[in-house]
């Protein structure tokens, strides 16, 4: 019989699935911290993981009889692949699953932070009365940087606002983009030099790392607006913090942190700025979403084990 450990929150749907099959589910909560995991990993056939757990090197050499490493979502910036790779094991996840919960939460960060909108709460919740002008989305420029399902997703939604889009992305997608109606460009300078906002949608990897540093900073249009609803590290946290203070950017929308939950005093005054609006990385956290990656990836794992 196969044996799955579970040690971050994944929806029941799936997991019923894989019990259905015969797998033997075990969900602990409490592994996902690494000195445990190396130990508690032994005997398991698969690991079902999010972002939370990170699975490390150390983890996958302690790992006796594992066979799939699965992600109930998108980024796989939190498992070796190469160290997976090595031992034959294969690695799966769900990406088409949250791409709309993902984006409806970007659109919804653009709309909120073009008309200040969690400032004018704040504002009321101190008791103050402040009728703060904002901006329309209409008609203004949207960069969508990384062109994958969830950018293209949220190019989509944002055509729909009657925004113009301009996309960037390594790869050449410009007939996609034709498709859509989406300027398409290979210069990330010149997504930044025509945005009024900008989004990211890069999985986190070597070349992606502080993408959006001091220099691209100064690059972007003054008083446009900068959402990172991908990962942490892809910005310069920091610079993004001196672009609020020195009013370079109008507003920031962060939904993830290079430190999850974020610590460091700067992150901390980064969220607290007036003109941030963060979020707690609930991109992926609506029922639908949860429901249908916990699915999806228990198929992935089934086929992976032969089983369907
Ligand atoms: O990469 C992903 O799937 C999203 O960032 C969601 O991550 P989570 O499953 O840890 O919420």
């Amino acid at each position: 019989m196969y044996r799955a450990l579970v040690t971050d929150k994944v929806h029941p749907a799936g997991l019923e699935l894989l019990r259905e099959k015969g797998i033997e589910v075990v969900e602990d909560l409490e592994a996902y911290k690494p000195e445990v995991l190396k130990e508690r990993i032994k005997g398991f056939d698969v690991l079902i993981v999010r972002s939370r757990t990170k699975v490390r090197r150390e983890v996958i050499e302690a790992a006796d009889k594992l066979k799939v490493i699965a992600r109930a979502g998108s980024g796989l910036d939190n498992i070796d692949l190469e160290a997976a790779k090595e031992k034959g094991i294969k690695v799966v996840n769900a990406p088409d699953a949250l791409k709309n919960a993902v984006a409806e939460l970007v659109i919804g960060m653009m709309v909120v932070l073009a008309r200040r909108a969690h400032y004018s709460y704040r504002k009321l919740l101190e008791g103050e009365w402040e009728k703060v002008m904002g901006f329309e989305l209409a008609g203004k420029t949207l960069g969508v940087v990384g062109f994958g399902r969830i950018g293209r997703e949220v190019a989509k939604k944002a055509k729909a606002l009657g925004m113009n889009v301009i996309a960037y992305d390594v790869v050449d997608l410009s007939e996609t983009a034709k498709e859509m109606g989406v300027e398409f460009t290979q210069d990330l300078e010149e997504l930044l030099r025509k945005s009024d906002v900008v989004s990211l949608h890069v999985p986190l990897t070597e070349q992606t790392r502080n993408m959006i540093n001091r220099d691209r900073i100064k690059i972007m249009k003054d008083g446009a607006i900068l959402i990172n609803a991908a990962r942490g590290e892809v910005a310069d946290y920091s610079a993004l913090l001196e672009a609020l203070e020195s009013g370079k950017l109008w507003g920031v929308g962060l939904d993830v942190y290079p430190e999850e939950p974020p610590k460091s005093e700067e992150l901390l005054k980064l969220i607290r700025h007036p003109r941030t609006f963060a979020t707690a990385h609930i991109g992926a956290q609506t029922e639908e979403a949860q429901r249908r990656t916990s699915l999806e990836v228990a198929q992935r794992i089934l086929e992976a084990l032969g089983l369907q």
